[in-house]
């Protein structure tokens, strides 16, 4: 990578963007909701079940000017999820400014693993056992989405729950591979439990990205 593009990229002027693409909301609060996706190349959280892997090694991802992210973003729609990869391995500061001058409602999936940079409408913290969150993203979660692979699952989900604000709303969702044995799991313990709400990923059962 050229000197000038690591700057720029270090400042979160530029973003290694693996994809974007206009969609539905599949999961969590906003669910069933149009809204336009861009996954930032790069995470080292390492979950090993992780459906997008591909996302990991920022260096497979071109550097994007986020002038131009902001562009195609505004459009296709007024409701942007930045998502990854982890976007907090990044300067969110900028890319969010910019975003939010163009009056757009923005969302992060997150893991909060890293610093709580950028502006944002809505947070999805979606902590890992590898990598736990930072105290602010705790403070600042507006939904916490648990994924469900084994038991211990639902005992890390109350751990998290118990660092929360008042406010966030508590989702559980099944781990995609695990999905037929873990929603039934879910739906027991949502019903014994009823502080929490089931999520599942319903773009992956409608066959959209
Ligand atoms: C791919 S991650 C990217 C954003 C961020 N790194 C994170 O983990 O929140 C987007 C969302 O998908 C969830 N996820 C990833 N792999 C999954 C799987 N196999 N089954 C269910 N949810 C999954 C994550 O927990 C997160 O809520
Ligand atoms: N439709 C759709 N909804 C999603 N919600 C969170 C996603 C993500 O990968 O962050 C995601 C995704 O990849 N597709
Ligand atoms: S933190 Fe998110 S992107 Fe990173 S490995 Fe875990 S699920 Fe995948
Ligand atoms: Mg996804």
């Amino acid at each position: 990578m050229k000197e000038e593009t690591k700057i720029l990229v270090e400042k979160g002027e530029m973003l290694p963007l693996m994809e974007e693409f206009y969609t539905i909301q599949g999961e969590g609060f906003h669910k069933g909701t149009a809204a336009y996706f861009i996954r930032v190349g790069g995470c080292d959280v390492g979950c090993h079940w992780c459906d997008v892997k591909e996302s990991w090694n920022a260096e497979l991802h071109p550097p994007t000017a986020i002038e131009n992210i902001v562009e195609n973003a505004a459009k296709h729609s007024k409701t942007i999820v930045i998502t990854g990869g982890e976007p907090l391995t990044w300067d969110m500061g900028p890319l969010t400014k910019m975003l939010k001058d163009r009056g757009m409602q923005i969302h992060i999936e997150t893991s909060g693993a890293y610093k709580l940079t950028g502006i944002w409408d809505w947070v999805c913290l979606s902590p890992k056992k590898m990598k736990l969150p930072t105290e602010e993203v705790y403070r600042k979660a507006d939904e916490l989405k648990v994924i469900v692979f084994n038991n211990d699952d639902f005992r890390f989900a109350e751990e998290q729950a118990a660092k929360v604000n008042e406010e966030c709303i508590l989702y559980l969702q099944p781990e995609w591979s695990k999905r037929e044995k873990m929603s039934a799991l879910i739906v027991d313990y949502v019903m014994q439990n009823p502080k929490w709400k089931v999520s599942l990923q319903t773009h992956k059962y409608l066959n959209i990205p």
